[in-house]
């Protein structure tokens, strides 16, 4: 029986703290191998030295298209800044590679435009706004719910770096929640923010807010309000090992994909 080659991943983002996580990962990974990373700066550097994890020859480029036509790696995983992840999930489409971007920021219509290409090269790839298990059952618990309690509140709690707000995981809740969710502006009609941004963002109706501070990692909980009731559902990434269970299932899971998916729900059993 033949052995199976492992998988060749470049990882983007490698001196932040979920790119970093990933190639700890891969490094102890037994069927994927860390080909390359992608930066912005240390070009030529070798990432042990970069990151003193030993073993990891492989070098960083800063050039994506160097990197990719040189290294010729199966899957990208990416977890940069927004707009650096749409400009990698383009290269990584226009050179064939496995898209697996962590990266936040991705609008529907624009999951919609890399999901296109993607068909027509039957390439597999998946955006995941959340790689840890319990967020995305935190999600499929909220859709479920959102069908008997219309009145929810979604409440993200993350660390002081985070960049953007809300968090992807929020809205991709709330999309999920708007497909079993009937419309509604909550409160009470004649409310007013006696101090701007007091009562969140709106999504339909229905209210996200974002609180930011160091100690937290990344969290987030559901209210659901109902007639004398009140359901919560809650999530906390204690650690960002949370995560890496759900990026090698998903670089595993698209080399036998030939379309873009949109969250990991979609890939699990
Ligand atoms: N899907 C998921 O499960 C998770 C997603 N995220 C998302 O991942 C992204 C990164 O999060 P963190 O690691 O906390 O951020 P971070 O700020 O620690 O890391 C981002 C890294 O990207 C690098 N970078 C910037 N421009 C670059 C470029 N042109 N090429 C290559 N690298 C570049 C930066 O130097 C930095 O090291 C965020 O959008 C965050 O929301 C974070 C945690 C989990
Ligand atoms: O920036 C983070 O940390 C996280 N970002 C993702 C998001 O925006 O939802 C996933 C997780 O919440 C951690």
């Amino acid at each position: 029986m033949t052995e199976k080659e492992p998988i060749r991943v470049v990882v983007a983002g490698p001196r932040g703290r979920m790119g970093s996580e990933t190639i700890r990962m891969i490094a102890q990974s037994s069927n994927l191998t860390l080909v390359a990373a992608v930066d912005h700066g240390h070009d030529g550097e070798r990432i042990e030295d970069l990151l003193g994890i030993n073993g990891l020859s492989a070098r960083i480029y800063a050039d994506i298209d160097a990197c990719f036509s040189q290294e010729q790696p199966d899957v990208l995983i990416d977890f940069t800044h927004p707009e650096v992840g749409k400009r990698n999930l383009q290269k990584a489409i226009d050179y064939g590679v496995r898209p697996v971007i962590g990266t936040s920021g991705f609008s529907n219509e624009e999951v919609e435009n890399y999901r296109n290409q993607m068909d027509e090269k039957k390439l597999g790839g998946i955006i995941a706004p959340n790689f840890a298990i319990g967020a995305v059952l935190v999600m499929k618990f909220s859709q479920m719910a959102a069908k008997y309690f219309p009145d929810a509140e979604i409440i993200e709690l993350h660390h002081d770096k985070k960049k953007d707000a809300p968090s992807g995981t929020a809205i991709k809740t709330a999309e999920l929640m708007t497909k079993t969710r009937q419309s509604k502006k909550q409160g009470a009609p004649d409310e007013k923010e006696t101090l701007a941004g007091a009562r969140g963002a709106d999504f339909d109706g229905m209210r996200i807010h974002s609180v930011r501070l160091p100690g937290l990692i990344a969290h987030q909980e559901v209210l659901f309000g109902g007639k004398g009731e009140l359901l919560t559902l809650r999530h906390d990434s204690m650690d960002r090992t949370s995560f890496m269970t759900g990026v090698h299932y998903a670089t595993n899971t698209v080399m036998n994909l030939d379309t873009l998916v949109y969250g990991l729900e979609n890939i699990l059993d």
